[in-house]
């Protein structure tokens, strides 16, 4: 196989796999804002995207495939792709242990902390899988890059790869982008010692890193003078460490305009959308797409939905809250109960408020693209209040797709919220009344003004599209 010039790392893959009924092997993209800003770029780059095989079914598909390596060039047009078959317990260590229970909660700042986090020895041996798995992914990289190959590492799960792979091979240059928040130095700090120390010496054997929004991309750099003591100028954003100059960049990402509208025209994006209009009827809807996730902060969500009918009761009967919530790392016990929490609280707003002709609230916690897709193009509203989030592409492809010149409100600590807060509405996401009224504001809202707000909305979400996002970074590596 040749060496590539250019190669992406991230934890989630393009595609993702599962077993038939029949036993056979079937294959659909990957979940998650990282695959849908990643794989128009996959189209259109000729290299390698090296990811982690995360269920057994992807592991047999690795396991099957020659040399353990897939060749997926015709499915994404462009890159090949290489699923690395790491030992299950040593994913489990690293993917759920300390990637989602960990470094998740950390940059989100989700812990319940007289509670949690306790870092005890079970975190120490998973902290091992985290690094062998790290190591697992420089290799491959070490052995499929050309010289002066360019290197796009992505997120939380990868941060130690960038200074194994510098450490290996000087020659490359090595970009890291993270699509998370960055907690700030007193919140990153509850991290051990050593640990934090390692994760940020890590990501800055890259040559240039790359963060979603300034205040993320301030924070880190903010973590590296003070727990580092390294020279920081938060001014220009460059790092003086290990006796080199590392370069921290803001690439906000926006929406695939045409990957979008792609998948929108697939037929069964037109049988979903029938299924919608016959359930909403004439009623106004409410819309909300999201990873099953804690930060998205859909509790609260409902909470404000629940408060809307409590304090509005002349849309009772006249609107109905769609809410897609697909599932989302189901071997970490938070999410499970969070689920659970939703799940709760939505049968609470129906037993108060359903008549026989009226469900105030429709829940579903199973994946359907196509479904989301036909949501987007009928919503009245679209609600996006996460707690604290890297981007937020649900936002931006909400006002892409809308056919019915959708209100936005939007949370404002969503990264999305630096390109969108103008013409959303935005909410502090803990006030569930402050959400309420605006639901209320985004439903009584004048034609003229909504159509106003979801164009400039709609431009804001296209204005940085996932290539030029993956080019500028590139092209910053010279
Ligand atoms: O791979 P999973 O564990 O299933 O999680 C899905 C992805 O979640 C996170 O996505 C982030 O990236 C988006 C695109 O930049 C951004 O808009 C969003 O705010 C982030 O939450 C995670 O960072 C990815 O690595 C995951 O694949
Ligand atoms: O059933 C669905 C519904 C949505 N999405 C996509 O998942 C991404 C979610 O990205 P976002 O940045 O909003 O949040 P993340 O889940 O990455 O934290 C968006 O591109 C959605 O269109 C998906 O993969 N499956």
């Amino acid at each position: 196989m040749d060496k590539a010039q250019i190669l992406i790392a991230s934890n989630r893959g393009p595609v993702s796999f599962s077993i038939t009924d029949e036993g056979s092997l079937e294959h659909r993209r990957g979940g998650g804002g990282l695959v849908s800003g990643m794989i128009s770029v996959a189209t259109e780059v000729d290299g390698v995207w090296v990811c982690a095989a995360l269920s057994d079914a992807d592991r047999r598909a690795a396991a099957e495939s020659p040399e353990a390596r897939l060749d997926l060039r015709y499915d994404l047009e462009g890159m090949r792709v290489h699923m690395l078959d790491i030992p299950e317990e040593t994913l489990k260590g690293a993917y759920t242990e300390i990637a989602n229970s960990t470094l998740w909660f950390v940059q989100h700042m989700l812990y319940d902390t007289p509670n949690k986090p306790s870092f005890g020895s079970g975190f120490r041996r998973s902290w091992e899988d985290y690094t062998a798995y790290n190591n697992a992914f420089a290799e491959a990289l070490v052995a499929g890059a050309a010289d002066n190959a360019r290197v796009a590492v992505q997120d939380y799960h990868l941060a130690l790869v960038p200074r194994v792979l510098r450490a290996r091979r000087p020659d490359l240059r090595i970009a890291h982008f993270s699509h998370t928040p960055w907690a700030p130095p007193e919140y990153f700090r509850m991290l051990p010692d050593d640990i934090a120390r390692d994760l940020l010496t890590g990501m800055l054997g890259a040559d240039r890193l790359g963060f979603l929004s300034p205040r993320w991309a301030n924070a880190f750099l903010r973590c590296c003078a003070e727990i580092l003591r390294a020279d920081v100028d938060l001014a220009s954003g460059t790092v003086e460490y290990g006796g080199r100059i590392i370069r921290v960049g803001v690439h906000a990402l926006g929406a695939d305009e045409a990957g979008l509208r792609e998948s929108a025209a697939e037929p069964l994006v037109g049988v979903r959308r029938e299924m919608l209009e016959e359930l909403v009827g004439d009623r106004k809807l409410i819309v909300r797409v999201d990873r099953t996730e804690l930060s998205k902060n859909i509790v609260r969500g409902l909470e404000a939905y629940r408060e809307l009918l409590r304090s509005h009761p002349e849309w009772h009967g006249r609107v109905t809250h769609l809410a897609f919530a697909y599932p989302s790392r189901g071997d970490v016990p938070e999410y499970r109960e969070y689920t659970d929490s939703v799940l709760r609280v939505a049968k609470e707003i129906n037993a108060e408020f359903a008549t026989a002709d009226w469900t105030p609230l429709v829940l579903e916690v199973n994946d359907d693209y196509p479904r989301s897709l036909a949501s987007f193009q009928l919503a009245d509203v679209l609600l996006v209040n996460p707690i604290r989030d890297g981007m937020n592409l649900v936002a931006k492809e909400g006002p892409v797709l809308s056919e019915r010149d959708s209100v936005l409100v939007l949370s404002r600590e969503a990264g999305a919220a630096d390109e969108l807060g103008e013409d959303a509405l935005t909410v502090n996401p803990y006030d569930t009344v402050e959400t309420a009224r605006a639901l209320h504001r985004a439903l009584s809202m004048p034609p003229e003004e909504r159509r106003r707000r979801r164009e400039r909305l709609a431009e804001a979400a296209m204005a940085l599209p996932p290539r030029r996002w993956f080019q500028d970074q590139l092209r910053s590596l010279g």
